[in-house]
Order: structure tokens, then sequence, then C-alpha cells
């Protein structure tokens, strides 16, 4: 694998969830995969899991990690092509990918988007910009759109705790009190359209995906009809797509509660983290016995490291 930025990247799906449990029961078992080769991981935005559950894969498989939070402790970092940099901006993204290509062996770059400009967002402007510069295999650490290695996560999760063949998955908005992006639930929907589970997203109306995503779930506005069934449910609050990265009101009972996990398979409750408790998730649901969102990011280890695998053996 050169490129790992979304599920179109991910030749077999099914192996590479098969290969992360493996990794789960036999972590340090390709430590020589990695040797004398090193990963560097950007962010541009705050992370605790992405970072710290891809440099612990990349030191089970032997590798140096390099971590720059270019936001902060980098040069301020020019986007646009052609500008005159006499402003705030130090350094262009041309030169700065291009120098770290030269350190590292693999880049991981966290990217999210502005949230104003909805064409420059989805056409993943900054993410490419790394690509095409840095001139090694890129991972995403979570990019304008998507969020690969939480949704192969959460696949992974899903996978090892199913208590049927073909489990009932149920993507549910949340509340939030300010706009998030619709990386996650694009990228969770865009995983589970293409695994082996029966899918829903249920929404306010006007927090509609963009259809490219969603292309085969079944689409709800009710969510306890949702619900009823559900042996997993993601808990995720987003901003809507139209008009873009809008609120379109509280619609605070639309936060999960014991109460309507009533109606479910006792469903297993997810969220990517980090949440914020009693605004998107109820403490009664997150300190229950059904949240798995710790248990959850713990196997994000497992997924890095399928995923540097397979491109530490493309190298
Ligand atoms: N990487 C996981 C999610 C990151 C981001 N959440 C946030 O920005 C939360 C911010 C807050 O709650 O203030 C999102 O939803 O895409
Ligand atoms: N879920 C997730 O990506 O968490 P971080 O933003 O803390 O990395």
């Amino acid at each position: 694998m050169k490129l790992f930025s979304s599920v179109n990247d991910v030749t077999d799906i099914n192996a590479l969830v098969k290969e992360a449990l493996a990794l789960k029961q036999n972590p340090f078992e390709h430590q020589q995969l990695g040797k004398n080769k090193t990963l560097a991981l950007v962010f541009l935005n705050p992370s605790l899991r992405t970072r710290m559950s891809t440099q612990k894969a990349a030191l089970n498989l032997g590798m140096n990690v390099m971590v720059l939070n270019i936001d902060k402790e980098g040069w301020a970092l020019e986007l646009r092509d052609g500008v005159i940099m006499d402003g705030t901006t130090v350094e262009h993204i041309r030169e700065a990918a291009g120098v770290m290509g030269q350190y590292a062996d693999i880049i991981g770059v966290r990217s999210f988007p502005g949230l104003r400009n909805r064409e420059e967002d989805y056409s993943e402007m900054i993410f490419n910009k790394f690509v095409e510069f840095c001139k090694v295999p890129v991972v995403s650490l979570e990019s304008a759109t998507r969020h690969p290695l939480q949704s192969l996560a959460d696949l992974v999760t899903i996978e090892e705790l199913k208590k049927t063949a073909r489990p009932k998955v149920v993507l549910t908005w949340a509340p939030h009190i300010k706009p998030l992006p619709q990386a996650v639930p694009n990228s969770f929907s865009e995983w589970m359209c293409k695994a082996d589970v029966d899918f829903t997203i249920v929404q306010p109306k006007g927090y509609e995906l963009c259809a490219d995503f969603t292309q085969g779930a079944k689409i709800s506005y009710d969510q306890d009809e949702a619900l009823a069934g559900a042996d997993f449910i993601y808990v995720k609050n987003w901003s809507a797509y139209e008009p873009y990265g809008n609120i379109l009101g509280k619609n605070e009972e639309w936060m999960l509660t014991n109460e309507k996990l009533k109606a479910t398979n006792d469903a297993r409750v997810m969220h990517c983290l980090p949440v914020r408790r009693n605004l998107e998730l109820s403490d009664e649901i997150l300190d229950g016995p059904n949240a798995i969102v710790v248990h959850e990011a713990g196997n994000r280890v497992w997924a890095a490291q399928a995923v540097l695998k397979q491109m530490l053996e493309a190298l």
C-alpha cells in the first residue's frame, strides 16, 4: 500500500481487518519489518488517540517515529499557490512537505477542514498537497473529509464483538455546541457500506451527508425507529453539508440515553472520541455496560499497525 486516504485504497477490507486482529494477538511478530525505517506524524490539528496509537503501532513494528505538531511548533505554513508571502505565513507546503519526505519513509498527516469553503475542503487540498510534494507513502491521520484509521478500527471492533453474522449498525447524529467536520461520519459510512453489515444512518432533517459516502446505506430521520434491533450504535455529531458547516438547531433530544437503548438488541455504543459528556452522550451510557468507546480506541493501535505493515511491505 502506497497511500491510505480512504477505504478505496484498500484492496481487501476483510483481509486488513483480519490482519489487525492477528496483530492484536501477536503485536511484536514483525519487529524486523520496520527496522531503520522512519515514520513522521505531522499534525495541523490536535490529537490524543491518533497520535499515540499510530506511534505505538510504529514502535511495535520496530520503526522510529518523529512527531511534528506543525500548527504549534512549525513555521506558519502557506497552502495557496502563487501568492506573495508578505503576510504571516513563513514556509510553503511545497518545500515543507518535500523536506519532510527527505527525513521519513512514511508520513502521516492530519489536516481538518476549515468548514467555510466546501469545494476546497472536499477537494482535500491540504492532504493532497502533502501527498504530491513529500513523494513518500502517506497515511491519513484524519483529513478534511475522511478518517480511515478510525473507520478501520471501528470495523475491527465490530468484527471482534459482533454476536450475529450480519449485525445491524446505526450511525446516529448527536447534539454539539459547535460545527464539527463530516470526516468521521463520511468515513464510517463509506466503510460500513462496503462491510457485511446492515447499515442505517439516522439524523435530523438537513444533516444528510454527501451522497458519495452513503451509497447503500438506509437513511432515516426517526431515531427510535432506526435504533430498534440495533447491535451497534455509532454516535457522532456533524455539521450540515448544505448549508455547509452550519448548525441547524439544538436538537438536544437526539442525545442517546438508557431509555433509548431499550428497543435495541442490547446495542454496544461506539464513539470515536473525544466526546463531550451529557451533550453528545450521557454519563449513564458512557459509564454503563453498553459503552465500548475505550475498547474501540484501544483498537486504533491494531488498525494503524495493519496499515503501516502493508505500507512497509510495499516500500
Ligand atoms: N479525531 C476525532 C474527531 C475530531 C473532531 N472533533 C472535534 O473537533 C471535537 C471538538 C470539540 O468537541 O470541541 C471531529 O469531530 O471531526
Ligand atoms: N478519534 C480520534 O481520532 O481521536 P484524536 O482526535 O484524539 O486523535
